[in-house]
């Protein structure tokens, strides 16, 4: 079930189908960045979109000229720093790529002071000019960020917690790539499910679940494991100082959009894993959890269990939920 749709899902962007109604207004916030540039070029070549504003502190009016030259039909706008609110405007789907990257020797929650107050700002705005729109966190990290969008927008008095995302797409495509080079298959056919949170032991690659990975065991399987736990570091490393993962997570990015974009568009069986507000382990105090995700109109509309799950599998979800827990506290004491 998930294979089949989550194949779809990471094949839709490559295939850019062209018999969907082009009708979701898009902002995205940190446009002007690594991650921003290239996003916004695959969304403006996304069928699903209709208005593409583009918003950064920096930069994000060329970024908005250069795109709006691409020979689709969306419409596309760049803001000044000053305009955020105007960038906002009628905005169904954000995207926030906004905040700093690691540098070799940093985790991501090295990054929390500065990300922090920038999530926290901009969920501001967003809760005030766009309350109904969906909010998709790219900026790290993850796991803390959601949490204090989520307290801004519940303190605005219009939390909809089936409408703020935390996106762990990068996880699913590198688990998904990964095991399609040990097996020599193609992607398309390995795709993984990948739960927890977005940072190295908190993130949990269901291969189990998979049968291309059925014969990856030992210290094989181990190793897996860690290149999807900490992929995001080999990346950091062979960028030697200049950033993390930015083309790799513009794809990762727009193809979770694209399947939020489908399942607003009222398509059936929309799953994709999403760390997310969840009730799967609310009762041991992690009010937000990466498992997979039916979106729908509404957003979020259905949060599916992990399923069976080997004995290693559940060592490496016990040690997710440890780290999870500090990052959703540390997440929620910033705005104490
Ligand atoms: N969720 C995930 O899987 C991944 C998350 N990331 C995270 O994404 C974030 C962005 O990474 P890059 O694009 O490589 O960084 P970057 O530095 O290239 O771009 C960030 C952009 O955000 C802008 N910005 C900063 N404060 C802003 C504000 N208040 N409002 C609007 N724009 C603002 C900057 O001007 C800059 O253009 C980082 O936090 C990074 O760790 C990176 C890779 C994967
Ligand atoms: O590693 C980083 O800092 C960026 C990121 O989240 C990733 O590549 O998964």
């Amino acid at each position: 079930m998930f294979a089949r749709s989550a194949a779809r899902q990471l094949s839709s962007v490559r295939q850019f189908s062209s018999s969907a109604a082009r009708n979701t207004n898009v902002t995205v916030l940190g446009a002007g960045g690594g991650i921003g540039q290239p996003l916004s070029l695959l969304l403006k070549l996304d069928p699903h979109v209709k208005r593409l504003n583009l918003y950064d502190i920096r930069g994000a009016p060329g970024v908005a000229a250069d795109v709006s030259h691409i020979d689709s039909a969306s419409e596309v706008k760049g803001f000044e720093a000053d305009q955020l609110e105007a960038a906002l405007e009628g905005a169904e789907v954000i995207v926030v790529p906004a905040g700093v990257p690691r540098k070799p020797g940093m985790s991501r929650d090295d990054l929390f002071s500065t990300n922090a107050s920038v999530i926290r700002d901009l969920a501001t705005a967003a809760a005030r000019v766009a309350p109904k729109a969906n909010i998709c966190i790219i900026t790290n990290p993850v796991n803390s960020m959601v949490p204090i969008a989520s307290r801004v927008y519940e303190k605005a008095g219009v939390y909809d917690p089936k409408r703020i995302f935390g996106v762990s797409t990068l996880d699913v495509v590198r688990a998904t790539r990964f095991l399609a080079g040990i097996v020599g298959q193609d992607p398309a056919n390995t795709p993984v499910t990948v739960v927890g949170g977005h940072s190295g032991e908190t993130i949990v690659p269901l291969f189990s679940q998979q049968a291309a990975a059925a014969g990856i065991t030992g210290e094989a399987y181990k190793k897996l494991v860690h290149r999807v736990q900490f992929g995001g570091d080999e990346v950091v490393q062979a960028k030697a100082g200049a950033g993390s993962a930015t083309l790799s997570m513009a794809y990762a990015g727009a193809t979770f959009a694209n399947a939020l974009f489908r399942g607003l568009a009222g398509e059936k069986g929309v799953i994709t894993p999403s760390y997310v507000r969840s009730p799967l382990f609310e009762s041991e105090g992690i009010d937000f959890f990466a498992s997979n995700i039916e979106l729908g109109p509404n957003g979020v509309e259905k949060i599916h269990s992990l399923g069976e799950l080997t004995a290693e599998e559940q060592e490496y979800l016990k040690a997710a939920k440890d780290g999870l827990k500090k990052n959703i506290q540390k997440g929620f004491a910033f705005l104490e």
